[in-house]
């Protein structure tokens, strides 16, 4: 039985290289898939991942019918036995409807990929439209550890390293220090306190902090 199935978790937890190894070993038995993406951070039509992989992707850009996309693509003799969507929170609600209808109409797999809550811990309206219509959804297994090593299930925005909750809900960007605006895995403790690794640090070093004992900061009152 075809099914769509959501796998969902944090940035920076392994979707895409899980969305490319899918697409490797199927393609390895000589099966065809059909790859979308949306403003992935390599560039237009690319899903790429962290460890270096990365491959071409039809864009599905705001309006674009991935249903319509397939079923032109089957009618003119061409071939999908599977379909992947990464960054599917950035699709729209109706895309995601598109693809429920893929699974139920056209018979194909479907397997989305995406972080399922934004900067705010909100839900992003195609991750709440996936939660509400797949067949299954999948937590990765590979945890993202927020900076006190505790399970990151929320991500914060950051500009100079602070954690942000004002601005656009979509930002393309990366978890790397390396750009003035970010992103960051938090747990949700963290989240809630707008603590970030570089504000963690700076009230460490901060005089009017009481010195931490030698329980480290998973014992401290942070
Ligand atoms: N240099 C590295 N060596 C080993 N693993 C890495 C390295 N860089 C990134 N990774 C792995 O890649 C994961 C991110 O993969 P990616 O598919 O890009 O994540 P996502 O799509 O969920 O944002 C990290 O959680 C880590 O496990
Ligand atoms: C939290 C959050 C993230 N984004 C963007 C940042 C990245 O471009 C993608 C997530 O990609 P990843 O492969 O899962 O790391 O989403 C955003 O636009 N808004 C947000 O609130």
């Amino acid at each position: 039985m075809p099914e769509l199935v959501f796998f969902s978790g944090t940035m920076d937890c392994g979707k895409s290289t899980l969305a490319l190894q899918i697409e490797h070993n199927r393609s390895a038995r000589g099966l065809q898939g059909m790859i979308f993406t949306r403003d992935d951070r390599a560039g237009e039509g690319k899903l790429s991942s962290r460890l270096g992989l990365v491959t071409d992707a039809v864009e599905a850009a705001e309006g674009f019918d991935l249903y319509a996309h397939l079923v032109e693509t089957l009618s003119q003799g061409g071939r999908c036995d599977y379909v992947i969507a990464d960054e599917a929170q950035f699709l729209a609600p109706e895309q995601i409807d598109q693809l429920a209808r893929v699974v139920d109409d056209l018979e194909l797999d479907v397997f989305a990929f995406g972080i399922t809550t934004d900067f705010r811990s909100k839900l992003f309206p195609g991750s709440q439209r996936l939660v509400e219509l797949a067949d299954r959804i999948e937590v990765l297994q590979v945890e993202a550890l927020c900076w006190c090593g505790a399970r990151a299930t929320h991500n914060a925005r950051t500009v100079g390293g602070r954690m942000v909750v004002e601005g656009a809900q979509v930002v393309v960007g990366d978890v790397d220090a390396s750009s003035d605006i970010g992103y960051e895995v938090l747990c949700r403790r963290h989240h809630r306190r707008r603590m970030t690794a570089a504000s963690a640090r700076a009230a460490a070093l901060s005089p009017d902090v009481l010195p931490v004992d030698a329980g480290g900061v998973r014992g401290s009152a942070v």
